[in-house]
């Protein structure tokens, strides 16, 4: 609880990107958001404030070699500090791991399907894609990973939302194009996978199936809703490893991928839950793949655990290679 009158009525203004996935992510949250707010006697409106971001502007280049953490979110935070707006959701991987002085994220809301998947011209596996295939991904992350598995693959990198990404499979000549499930639910095109690749296969982007919600720390009414509708299961398990991801100074262009579940020790409570935290670096072209998988009830130590355990076996070596190349 932090102190606010809840029942003065407040337009609250969600700040959010253009693309449809953003729209709709946002869209969701809001709903949500009014249920809960009705359920709890708040007198809340809710209004929509599109925002272009860099990101939006360079969608034509590869982001990799654009380089820079948070070019998603940089315009969306200084509207918050402007108090343009009061709150934004952002997709849990896109957002940087370090928020400005007075901005937090006030929720985390339940994890939706963590995993990647494949969208392919034909079959329903990854075994049905015939040797030297071309797959479509501008994730390093995911093509370490699938070059890992199925060295004959050919990635080619392949940018934009994923309504485009959808749309050049067909127009640019890949039998295969790798997606977040989660990305696809909310969008409501889960027809469209034909493969999940299991996250021990394809170890998911930190926070990859979760949102977060960022506001002012000073805004006790915004956090008073958010905390209704944080998930704490997802909270311990995205804290784990987004630690793990601060423990490697990482951003979402380098192959580093993280996973965390939690083991409750009894059904009604979290305390002294378990988490199990898994975490990957690998070389671009799928070579080397480093994977650890500790245990711990700290999932800040735990994230670092594991940064550390991959650090060790070389992972600070792979990480400063391609921070040259790029
Ligand atoms: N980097 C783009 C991005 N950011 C969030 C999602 C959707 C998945 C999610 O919410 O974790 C996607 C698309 C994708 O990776 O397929």
């Amino acid at each position: 609880m932090v102190g606010a009158a809840n029942n003065e009525p407040r337009t609250i203004v969600v700040g959010t990107r253009q693309s449809a996935l953003a729209l709709t992510q946002t869209g969701q949250v809001i709903d949500e958001l009014k249920r809960i707010s009705e359920k709890h006697g708040f007198d809340y409106h809710f209004e929509i404030r599109k925002i272009v971001t860099k990101g939006d502007r360079i969608l034509d280049v590869t982001l990799s070699k654009v380089g820079g953490k948070g070019l998603f979110v940089k315009e969306i935070e200084q509207a918050l500090l402007d108090g343009e707006i009061d709150m934004a959701v952002h997709s849990m991987k896109d957002m940087p791991y370090e928020l400005p002085e007075g901005l937090m994220n006030g929720a985390t809301p339940k994890r939706v399907d963590p995993r990647d998947c494949l969208i392919m011209k034909e079959g329903t596996s990854l075994d049905d894609l015939r040797e030297g295939a071309r797959v479509g991904t501008s994730s390093l992350r995911r093509s370490s990973q699938l070059k890992n598995m199925r060295p004959d693959l050919q990635l080619d990198s392949i940018r934009g939302n994923i309504d485009s990404r959808i749309r050049k499979l067909e127009t640019e000549g890949f039998d295969a194009v790798v997606l977040a499930a989660a990305g696809l639910t909310r969008m409501g095109w889960q027809d469209r996978i034909s493969a999940f690749i299991p996250v021990d296969l394809s170890i998911p982007a930190v926070g990859q199936g979760a949102l977060g919600i960022e506001c002012r720390r000073e805004d006790a009414g915004v956090r008073e809703l958010l905390d209704l509708f944080n998930d704490t299961e997802t909270s311990l398990a995205v804290r784990a490893e987004r630690s793990f991801l601060g423990a490697l100074n990482g951003g979402c262009q380098i192959p580093i991928g993280a996973f965390a579940v939690v083991q409750k020790k009894a059904e009604d409570s979290f305390d002294d839950a378990e988490l199990e935290l898994t975490g990957m670096v690998g070389s671009p072209d799928g070579e080397v793949m480093l994977k650890e998988i500790r245990k711990g009830t700290d999932p800040e130590q735990l994230g670092r655990d594991v940064a550390a355990a991959l650090v060790a076996r070389g992972a600070d070596r792979i990480l400063a290679e391609i921070g040259d190349n790029v």
